[in-house]
């Protein structure tokens, strides 16, 4: 199933004390209101993390195809704003990204994100290719950036076609903080298995169903007094990397 080589050893996590849903959501807001960071602030360093992570997973040299061809798939919220942040990186790291991004909020941010990747030459598909195979054709990896932590009950169109499509896809998935059309505390064995989870600001609980080759911890941006407040036990990270790659 997976096409790829990889560089580092992985495993299933098992992580102390995830967040709920409102727990994480709780953290994102009081990041905004009480310590007045910006959202394209921890989003610039949320998808810089996910570019590194995938950078040090799959380098390209790794890839069966070269240059290294990346589909990243972008859903309507702030999780896709991540991907559109993570395609830039990408892209400045030599690999090949393509961007399919069907439902896009009429705010600055996001049209901003959108023209930073139009000008770096990277394309956006205007239809998402409704066969598996053809993806397994032109792209080495796709990067899930469809819905993050906000996501709630059944999948609306157009995101329930793609994740169908996804669903058959051999290459691998990376999935940005929750597998889409996963519930974020108890997962779905019946949508997609990513082969890597990257976890941003600390795992939530779906995250203990991930059973992919990879998984990292991002988003290494949250106060110590906050994550003692949710107690999040994050592990420390490496020196002054922007990602850890969690057992
Ligand atoms: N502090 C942090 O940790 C940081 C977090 N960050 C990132 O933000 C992410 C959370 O972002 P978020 O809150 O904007 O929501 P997210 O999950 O992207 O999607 C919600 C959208 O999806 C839609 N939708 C929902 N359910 C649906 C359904 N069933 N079927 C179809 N559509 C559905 C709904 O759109 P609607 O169609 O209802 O308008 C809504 O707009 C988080 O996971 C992380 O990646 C970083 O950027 C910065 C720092
Ligand atoms: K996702």
């Amino acid at each position: 199933r997976h096409a790829l080589r990889s560089h580092v050893p992985g495993g299933s996590c098992r992580f102390a004390s995830p967040p709920s849903q409102e727990e994480a959501q709780a953290i994102d807001q009081e990041l905004f209101t009480e310590y007045k960071f910006s959202v394209d602030q921890l989003m610039e360093l949320a998808g810089l993390s996910c570019a590194t992570a995938i950078a040090k997973a799959y380098p390209p040299s790794s890839f069966p195809n070269s240059p290294p061809t990346v589909l990243i798939v972008c859903g309507p919220g702030n999780n896709g704003g991540d991907g559109l942040v993570c395609a830039r990186h990408l892209k400045m790291f030599g690999y090949e990204p393509t961007v399919h991004y069907p439902k896009r909020p009429g705010k600055a941010l996001f049209e901003g994100l959108t023209t930073q990747c139009q000008k770096m030459d990277i394309p956006f598909l205007s239809e998402f290719p409704s066969e598996a195979t053809l993806i397994d054709e032109l792209y080495g990896l796709v990067v899930d950036a469809i819905f993050g932590f906000s996501f709630k009950g059944a999948v609306r169109e157009p995101f329930g076609s793609i994740l169908r499509t996804l669903e058959q896809v051999t290459v691998p998935i990376a999935s940005i903080d929750i597998p889409s059309g996963w519930d974020v505390e108890k997962g779905n064995p019946d949508s997609i298995q990513p082969d890597m989870l990257i976890s941003l600001t600390a795992p939530k609980k779906a995250a203990q169903h991930f059973a992919g080759r990879y998984h990292f911890l991002g988003g290494r941006f949250v106060p110590m007094a906050l994550q003692q407040k949710y107690s999040l036990h994050l592990p420390p990270y490496p020196e002054t990397d922007c990602v850890l790659q969690l057992p």
